[in-house]
């Protein structure tokens, strides 16, 4: 039976073989099905959701009821030419990640002591994972494609870079500076990024840590929120974007972790007020919130890769006023990416967890941030909630209110550098009294960790800007809710839509991710069921 198509013409969805806008066959797939429609521009499909309502009977007995609720999603499919705009962009993370774009764009391999390196994704959900797509129809196999097949999606190659720095050095002495990468990579890209300056940026003293003042040569005059600042960002996001050619330009902040501000009635708690303190100059605005604004108001989507509270409660409203997409906080990169699976896994086979002890260690530029308090506290905060929703899901282990023990402890050791040692220890309770020890030791590159999240933080939030949605009845498709919670699985912290729960847990995470890019394309959820192969 013939791929579905728009009845209007009967576009074939393929094209000489290929996908319009996909650069390749290797695991491109069409769903085949009367609920799936693709043309030329986009795909159409119509979704049943299903879920499940609980309730409480009088006498504390639940009731589920299985409930089915109809969905269109629409994809546009043509690919933009984005640009990729990085507050922060002379860090370790920023320099890292366009070292590591470069590379790929030029299928750059490199001597090392074990031997000829090749660039690669790894690291990046998108770009080096797989998801089950089904099971062979002949074989009953597994077939799985790369997860940035599921969708039509930018190849992270063909980003253009830009951003902004306190700091003025070029991307190559930033790369130098950072000294993450192999001197036999650096040297093949060097020229490209020597050419590549940070725009200079607002700073605010107050908001990092002290000992980051002998950077910041690359600053714009004020040292507290203002209109010019604002418009100065919103002017340089318009400039990029039109110097390149561009569709679209994503901003991300990969800049120092700040303190949490503080939430003032009045000055930050609304949109309105927000917007009324940058033009009155208010010391409370953080420069990442200034570029939150800014973003808004370009409707530019803005996503926050470190755990300072930059939305607060005047940026979450404007974005939702302009409907325009911002997500965060902080990348979820080594330490409590493993905490977010480990907890996961020990709770919910039965274990109670009765505490965790997080350690660690680091040199780069990150680490000396955070070693002064307030910096440290923003990270503190980030890197304990994320067992909470694990630990309220299991009332059997925990009673209401009981939390396993857990301390976070960050210290800053220059010699070490990028070379991050965590060490974690996890402590619980087995059958009969029994104790169980976990003790981890583990080495994080910390950037070589952190760059490929930008990426995937870049990937789907631009997807997502490509995808709406309605009820079956409705008439217009809508955008998703400007909080972009879906981008969970990559950050520490997860921005959820006012009023919605968190999730932590890494598998449920990944499965959001995926589960949703299945329904635009009109699958259901893998249930991992395999009934096929478990009925006599
Ligand atoms: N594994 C990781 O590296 C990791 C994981 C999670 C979160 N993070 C967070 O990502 C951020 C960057 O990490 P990094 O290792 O690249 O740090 P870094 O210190 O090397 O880079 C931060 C850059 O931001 C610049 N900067 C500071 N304030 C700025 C401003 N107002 N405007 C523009 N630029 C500004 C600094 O000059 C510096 O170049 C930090 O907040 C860190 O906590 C990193
Ligand atoms: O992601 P993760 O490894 O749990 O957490 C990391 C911390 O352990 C580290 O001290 C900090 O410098 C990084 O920014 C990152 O936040």
């Amino acid at each position: 039976m013939a791929p579905h198509a728009e009845t209007n013409g009967g576009y074939s969805p393929l094209i000489n073989g290929h996908h319009p806008g996909d650069s390749s066959r290797e695991d491109q797939f069409i769903v085949n099905a009367p609920n799936v429609v693709y043309t030329d521009s986009t795909i159409k499909s119509s979704y049943i959701y299903h879920t499940t309502k609980v309730t409480r009977g009088s006498a504390g007995t639940l009731e589920a009821v299985p409930v089915e609720t109809e969905f269109d999603f629409k994809v546009e499919r043509k690919i933009p030419k984005v640009g990729l705009m990085l507050v922060g962009w002379g860090g370790n993370n920023g320099s890292t990640v366009t070292a590591g774009i470069l590379a790929n764009r030029k299928g750059l391999s490199w001597a090392t002591r074990e031997g000829v390196q090749s660039a690669n994704y790894y690291g990046s959900v998108i770009m080096g994972s797989t998801v089950k797509l089904g099971s062979d129809a002949v074989t009953g196999d597994d077939v799985n494609v790369p997860f940035h097949k599921l969708l039509p999606m930018i190849h992270p190659n063909d980003f253009v870079l830009g951003g902004w720095d306190i700091s003025g050095l070029n991307l190559a002495d930033a790369m130098d500076r950072a000294k993450v990468l192999e001197p036999t990579l650096k040297i093949l890209v060097r020229k490209e990024m020597e050419q590549m300056k940070p725009l200079p940026s607002i700073y605010y003293p107050d908001f990092i840590a002290s000992n980051q003042g002998d950077r910041a040569d690359n600053v714009l005059e004020g040292t507290t929120a203002c209109r010019e600042h604002l418009e100065k960002i919103r002017n340089d996001i318009r400039d990029f974007k039109q110097r390149n050619e561009l569709d679209k330009v994503i901003v991300l902040w990969t800049a120092n972790t700040e303190r949490y501000a503080d939430i003032i009635t009045g000055v930050n708690d609304t949109a309105e007020n927000i917007l009324a303190s940058i033009q009155n100059g208010h010391p409370e605005i953080s420069p990442s919130s200034v570029f939150a604004v800014a973003c808004i108001l370009e409707n530019v989507p803005f996503i926050n890769g470190s755990p300072q509270n930059t939305f607060v409660p005047g940026v979450i409203s404007l974005a939702e006023q302009h409907k325009s997409y911002i997500g965060g906080d902080d990348f979820k990169s080594g330490q409590t990416k493993m905490k977010s699976a480990l907890v996961d896994f020990l709770i919910s086979a039965g274990i109670k967890l009765t505490s965790i002890a997080s350690y660690n260690h680091l040199g780069n530029n990150d680490g000396k941030n955070l070693a002064e308090h307030k910096q440290f506290r923003s990270k503190e905060i980030s890197k304990s909630n994320v067992v909470d929703d694990m630990v309220a899901a299991n009332h059997i282990l925990y009673d209401e209110g009981e939390h396993p023990d857990h301390t976070v402890v960050i210290k800053y050791m220059p010699a070490v550098g990028d070379h991050k040692r965590a060490l974690d220890e996890y402590y619980g309770e087995l059958f009969l009294g029994g104790r169980q020890i976990i003790s981890i030791f583990n080495v994080c590159e910390d950037s070589l960790l952190a760059a490929p999240l930008i990426i995937d933080l870049a990937l789907v939030t631009e997807v997502m800007t490509r995808i709406t949605w309605k009820n079956k009845s409705d008439e217009e498709f809508k955008n998703f809710h400007p909080v972009l919670s879906i981008l969970s699985f990559m950050l520490k912290a997860p921005l959820t839509p006012p009023g919605t729960p968190v999730v932590n847990a890494l598998a449920k995470q990944r499965n959001a991710l995926c589960n949703i890019f299945r329904a635009c394309v009109g699958l259901q959820p893998e249930s991992d069921m395999t009934l096929e192969h478990k009925l006599f």
